[in-house]
């Protein structure tokens, strides 16, 4: 099959090529899958995107014209496809639904650890030759209440880690989990936000999660929480955030993901000035980390993708049942 793989970096290329036993044939483009670049795609029969490649129905219709039967998303979310577009158009949609939820939720754990020790500060420190401690305390994670929103693969694999840290762990989820079950306790999101000591959210973008941490949602939240957020930008209303960083109410905040990333993240932006003022004030703090959406970014996570991804392509183009399929 010929696929168009856009958003291309150079260690995609290294693992979709090593994993590529299906002998498809594999076109990489490092640009982004936009209304400038649909032109690349035509007469290719798959095209292969990521998680910033947002899809409309315009480009869908267009694709459809031009020969594309299948987009495969190498993500888990697909959010940024307009799905009923694609069934409409008959463009069949897969994606990895699962690639390393270890990767996901030890990323959520690191970024746990370097906050509540100011891992970063010390580092810097130490460098320059001060030892002093001030400005480093942190707390004991052991004894304290973690509130996981999304108890699906890599909520779950978090609350394992979070169980074996001595938490009490309190879960959210429509869909209760029986692994979680016996780790801690299912509650309402009111109680969650009321009782956490540290908040982290595992569960998709979709228009009832959007800014599920608001002012609203802030407001009920422990003084000194901490926030983490490795799962979609969206979910949390940024502006609100800030303004419980600046009143002081909230503890800390890690993220990996941030709801207008599409314009800055997996890129090297160093040398240029970044015009988004909520995502620079937001780097001013000093209880905040941000990574540029990496918790994936794992070498198992990376064959995991290239092996799924082309087994979807594969297993579409010869009919049979395609397990991935987002319908
Ligand atoms: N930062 C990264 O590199 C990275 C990598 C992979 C996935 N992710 C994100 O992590 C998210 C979770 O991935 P997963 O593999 O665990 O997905 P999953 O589908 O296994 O689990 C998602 C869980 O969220 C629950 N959910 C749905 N609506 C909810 C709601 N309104 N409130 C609370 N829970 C709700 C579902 O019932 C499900 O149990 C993905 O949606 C994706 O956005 C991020």
């Amino acid at each position: 099959m010929k696929i168009a793989l856009f958003s291309s970096k150079p260690y995609d290329e290294k693992y979709f090529n090593r994993e590529n036993k299906f002998n498809h044939q594999i076109t990489y483009f490092s640009a982004h899958l936009n209304t400038q670049t649909l032109s690349l795609a035509k007469g290719y029969e798959a095209i292969c995107v990521f998680v910033n490649d947002k899809i409309t129905r315009e480009m869908i219709a267009n694709l459809a014209k031009n020969g594309t039967k299948y987009i495969a998303l190498r993500c888990a979310g697909f959010n940024n496809i307009d799905i009923k577009a694609c069934e409409e158009f008959q463009i069949k949609v897969c994606r990895v639904p699962a690639y390393s939820p270890y990767a996901v939720a030890e990323h959520t754990v690191a970024l746990m650890l370097t906050l509540n020790r100011r891992i970063y500060r010390a580092y810097n420190r130490v460098k320059e030759g001060n030892f002093a401690l001030d400005g480093l305390l942190g707390f004991d994670v052991h004894g304290k209440t973690v509130g996981i929103i999304g108890t699906g693969k890599i909520g779950e694999c978090y609350a394992k880690i979070m169980h074996g840290f001595g938490t009490r762990l309190l879960f959210f989820d429509p869909f209760e989990n029986p692994k979680c079950q016996e780790l801690g306790k299912y509650t309402d999101l009111d109680t969650l936000f009321k009782e956490s000591d540290i908040i982290s959210l595992h569960c998709p973008l979709r228009p009832e999660t959007h800014h599920l941490i608001n002012d609203e949602s802030i407001a009920k939240m422990k003084n000194k929480v901490m926030i983490l957020n490795t799962s979609r930008g969206a979910l949390i209303d940024t502006k609100a955030l800030i303004k419980g960083l600046k009143g002081a109410t909230i503890g800390s905040v890690g993220l990996d993901v941030y709801e207008e990333e599409a314009e800055l993240f997996f890129e090297d932006c160093s040398d240029t000035i970044i015009q988004d003022d909520d995502f620079m004030r937001l780097t001013t703090f000093p209880n905040v980390i941000i990574t540029g959406h990496q918790a994936f970014f794992t070498s198992t996570a990376l064959s995991n993708i290239a092996e799924t991804t082309l087994q979807n392509l594969d297993d579409l183009e010869y009919d049979r049942l395609c397990l991935n399929l987002v319908e």
